[in-house]
């Protein structure tokens, strides 16, 4: 599919909806003083002084060289005033430089402590949410900018609080020039004027340049990520992909590039014409001053003063208003942040209060479920009547796309059913609290994680309270077989998995299967769950692995999923799917007596076999 070519056009957005951004500043700093109030508040007391140094240091600069001039003039000199005032500036100027070093740190630690701290949120967010909010694509954009924007969130806050110290410093300095010549106030606007044009006239258009491209920069990754990742290797090279793949990336990133080198463009333009119009009126009032000076309505000393006074007050406004834009695009960010840790649980499942019993008695029930997978119109299942009864082991079978697995995440309360109910032991399980319904199972899905991390901590990952716990990792291990893979490595439990790090051993499929089935029994679940847990064993191992599963699960209850009919005639009773209804259930004797679609699948495979 070629990829889609975007108007060149992005959404502007306006400075109403730019300022109404910045509402989230306070909740922004509440978390950055959260997270070290001591270093906070120092980085505070530290602006508030640096603050007032510029224009003392100008007022003393203009006291040094009236006391220059008197000097020159008198007959009998006396440097010792002069040199007094040269050490006050000199130590201002000391003081300056190590207070301004002063915010850069803290603003570093501040920002890197806040960082930490965001990333961490957002994990613990993403664990929160259902699975149908992480599957969709515009929740998906919206993490996507929450996760992106973490050091623009750092620059945010050591802008803000710039904006409050240079608010100071302009105070300050339009004070010392107000004494002496307030007309020069009016140039002062002047000067600054086309500033506050160009920014408004752009104001919001990076953003949302940005912002809409959101969906294209995930594209972008995962091109990046298919043409140039050792998992994808292997099929770029054979089937001679990477051309293919290098020219999608880069028509798509020609379009966005092509979009803000015109938006880059016109802002450079304006941007110096406007800043001629600046520097003219800046030149305006220096002629001013110079006149005021010749004319000794001014001293010398006044004349570097003010004209500093001027240059530095033109420059900090201008300042103020670009940094003012650039703290309103970035609060455009908080917000899609604070937007992200806000939402809640789908509506449609509110959470439930009932606290879960401790011990199964009858089992589960489905009742006439229905479920469409949302925003599809299509029904994956629909009316599925079943028990799933405590101690039992069923297998699921049927054909790909039958629905076996949506079967489990409703189940697991991944996704409520469209329609119909699930209990166990007769009540609905939505009355019960999710999290704590959850902890019931313990679940091998058919793409379970490949953890790039140690073994130990693969096998742990089950009940990852139990780390530590040598017996119950080694009973895990030994159950699933995979104490075969721990013995093969001189570094055993901790060997790191995966081929992303230093000195990380990649697994076959089988043997990563064997730790994953250590995860489940290290969890000691009430439910197990194996979706196809053993495609990838060798049909001994596979035999071996399932023969110790009904003997070590004995009395648990169990699904299990499985195109393989040896694995599941040794399942209690067998549920067989067809296009995402049930087609018939029972034991294995009794479906081959019914001579339906099991019956031929088991009679095909068992030739096949022969
Ligand atoms: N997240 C999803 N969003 C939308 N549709 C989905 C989603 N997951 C699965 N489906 C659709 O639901 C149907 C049933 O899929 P399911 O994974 O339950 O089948 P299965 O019986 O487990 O298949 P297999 O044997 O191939 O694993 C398929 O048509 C699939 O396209």
């Amino acid at each position: 599919m070629p990829p889609k070519k975007k108007s060149l056009e992005p959404n502007k957005i306006n400075f109403r909806e730019s300022f109404a951004s910045l509402k989230f500043v306070p909740r922004f700093f509440k978390e950055i003083r959260k997270v070290n109030p001591a270093l906070f508040y120092a980085n505070l007391l530290c602006r508030v002084v640096n603050a007032f140094l510029p224009v003392l240091i100008l007022y003393v600069g203009k006291l040094i060289i009236d006391e220059v001039v008197l000097q020159i003039a008198a007959e009998e000199k006396d440097l010792d005033q002069l040199w007094i005032l040269v050490a006050v500036e000199f130590g201002l100027a000391v003081i300056s430089d190590l207070i301004s070093r002063g915010i850069s740190l803290s603003d570093g630690l501040l920002g890197d402590q806040y960082s930490i701290n965001t990333s961490v949120k957002i994990i613990k967010k993403t664990s929160e949410l259902n699975l149908d909010q992480l599957e969709d694509s515009e929740f998906y954009d919206k993490l996507e900018r929450a996760r992106q924007q973490t050091t623009g969130r750092v620059g945010l806050m050591s802008n803000i609080l710039t904006q409050g110290e240079d608010v100071v410093v302009i105070l300050s300095l339009l004070g010392g020039v107000v004494a002496f010549e307030p007309w020069l106030i009016i140039l002062l606007v002047v000067s600054i004027i086309p500033t506050i044009i160009n920014e408004i006239k752009f104001s919001g258009t990076s953003y949302s340049l940005a912002r809409s491209w959101t969906q294209e920069r995930r594209e972008l990754d995962y091109l990046r990520y298919a043409g140039a990742s050792d998992v994808t290797a292997k099929e770029v090279k054979l089937f001679g992909l990477s051309d293919y793949l290098a020219n999608r990336f880069k028509n798509l990133s020609d379009t966005y590039y092509t979009q803000s080198k015109k938006l880059a463009k016109e802002r450079a333009g304006w941007g110096s014409f406007f800043n001629v119009i600046g520097t003219s009126a800046y030149y305006g009032a220096y002629i001013f001053i110079i006149f005021r000076t010749v004319a000794g309505v001014f001293t010398l000393g006044d004349l570097t003063f003010l004209s500093g006074s001027f240059n530095r007050l033109r420059s900090k406004l201008q300042g103020f208003f670009t940094r003012f834009t650039a703290i309103t695009e970035s609060a455009l960010y908080l917000q899609d942040y604070f937007e992200f840790l806000d939402l809640t649980y789908a509506e449609n499942s509110p959470e439930g209060k009932l606290p879960l019993p401790k011990k199964i008695n009858n089992g589960f029930e489905f009742k006439n479920v229905g479920f469409k997978y949302p925003k599809s119109e299509m029904w994956v299942v629909r009316n599925i009547n079943f028990q799933l009864k405590a101690g039992e082991k069923l297998a699921f079978v049927g054909e790909n796309g039958a629905g076996k697995t949506t079967l489990i995440k409703l189940l697991l309360r991944f996704y409520e059913p469209t329609e119909g109910e699930i209990l166990l032991d007769g009540i609905p399980v939505k009355q019960y609290i999710q999290s704590e319904y959850q902890q019931y199972f313990g679940v091998i899905f058919q793409d379970f994680v490949k953890f790039e991390l140690t073994l130990r901590e693969n096998i742990a990952m089950g009940a990852i309270e139990e780390i530590h716990n040598q017996e119950r990792l080694d009973g895990a291990a030994e159950k699933s077989l995979a104490l075969e893979v721990v013995s093969e490595f001189p570094m055993g439990y901790n060997q790191q998995l995966g081929k992303r790090f230093k000195n990380g051993k990649d697994l076959s499929g089988g043997q990563w299967q064997k730790i994953a089935i250590a995860r489940a029994y290290m969890k000691d679940a009430e439910v197990l769950i194996l979706d196809e847990p053993t495609s990838a064993l060798d049909a001994r191992a596979e035999t071996e692995a399932f023969d110790r599963f009904i003997k070590l699960t004995e009395g648990k209850t169990a699904v299990i999923i499985s195109h393989r009919f040896s694995t599941v005639r040794i399942a209690d009773r067998i549920m067989v799917l067809k296009d995402g209804a049930v087609l018939e259930i029972g034991t294995h004797q009794e479906l081959m007596k019914n001579d339906k679609l099991y019956a031929e699948l088991f009679n095909l495979q068992a030739a096949g076999y022969q």
